[in-house]
């Protein structure tokens, strides 16, 4: 996977920065906290951060709270980017706030489902990417932290979901007219249903969002090709509240894999 990840000209054109031994031996698990870990490096004491959401971006809030403890940082204020994440940052003691009275955000950190050579994410397989895109777009920094199975030559490359919230209204009406825009990729677009026993009655009902609405997750055969005419076509449907397509917003990535910790920047 890591030979399709070679910089192009969005990322920098220096070679990544590999600043810590092989970690062959390591757990996916120990990957993402690992990651975690890194991100929280770029934090100062002072800052307003955004927190992601995800088994990665958790090991970045456990960090956050410890430096805190120890009185290595001071004065942060956190964003949550999900009702989970505020209630992880609450038991940890993390002081919080939201954008309505923190409108600038210093430093957001989150995990990504897919990472493409550009930096394009597809976030949202967790269910949170609205309150995500709209806390990560109004960072000053965006680092993503992901092990190396995220990613991707592109978008979709996975073969998993790239979600798109909806309104639950004739949310079958908008599911059908995403599955038609991507027709020629393939796509199969399905409502996400909550997982069997969660709702004690197996899978019949739809899964719900932070936001009150349903989600569309949409499985492509092929490259959709320009990302951003497709983020374009997608949110002109009506029915659409946002889409996990996370285009040009991450400003640094953090890998860990069995090469050990990659820091790449884009520029611009
Ligand atoms: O977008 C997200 C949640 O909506 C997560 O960041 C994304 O799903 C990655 O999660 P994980 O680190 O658990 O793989």
């Amino acid at each position: 996977m890591g030979s399709a990840f070679d910089p192009n000209v969005t990322t920098t054109e220096e070679p990544a920065i590999v600043d810590s031994p092989p970690l062959s031996n390591l757990t996916q698990e120990e990957l993402k906290r690992i990651a975690g870990y890194k991100a929280v490096e770029f934090v100062e004491s002072g800052m307003v951060i955004g927190l992601g959401t995800g088994s990665t971006a958790k090991y970045a809030v456990a960090r956050i709270s410890e430096l805190l403890r120890e009185g290595k940082l001071k004065d942060i204020i956190g964003i949550p980017t999900s009702t989970t994440t505020h209630q992880q940052a609450v038991s940890l003691g993390i002081p919080l706030s939201d954008l309505d009275s923190h409108p600038v955000v210093d430093l957001s950190i989150d995990g990504a489902d897919e990472v493409d050579p550009a930096l394009n994410l597809v976030k949202g397989r967790g269910g949170s990417l609205l309150r995500e895109k709209m806390i990560e777009g109004a960072s000053k920094k965006f680092v993503v932290i992901v092990d190396e199975s995220k990613l991707v030559k592109y978008i979709g490359g996975s073969g998993l979901a790239v979600p798109v919230e909806v309104v639950p209204f004739c949310c079958d009406f908008t599911r059908g007219k995403l599955e038609e825009l991507f027709k020629e990729a393939g796509c199969k677009a399905k409502l996400r249903m909550k997982k069997s026993g969660s709702n004690g009655g197996g899978d019949a009902a739809p899964a719900v969002t932070d936001n009150g609405n349903y989600v569309v997750d949409l499985y492509l055969e092929r490259d959709i090709g320009d990302l951003e005419a497709a983020s374009k076509e997608i949110l002109r449907f009506p029915g659409v509240v946002e889409h996990g397509m996370f285009l040009g917003m991450a400003t640094t990535l953090i890998v860990a894999g069995k090469f050990g910790v990659t820091v790449k920047d884009r520029f611009g």
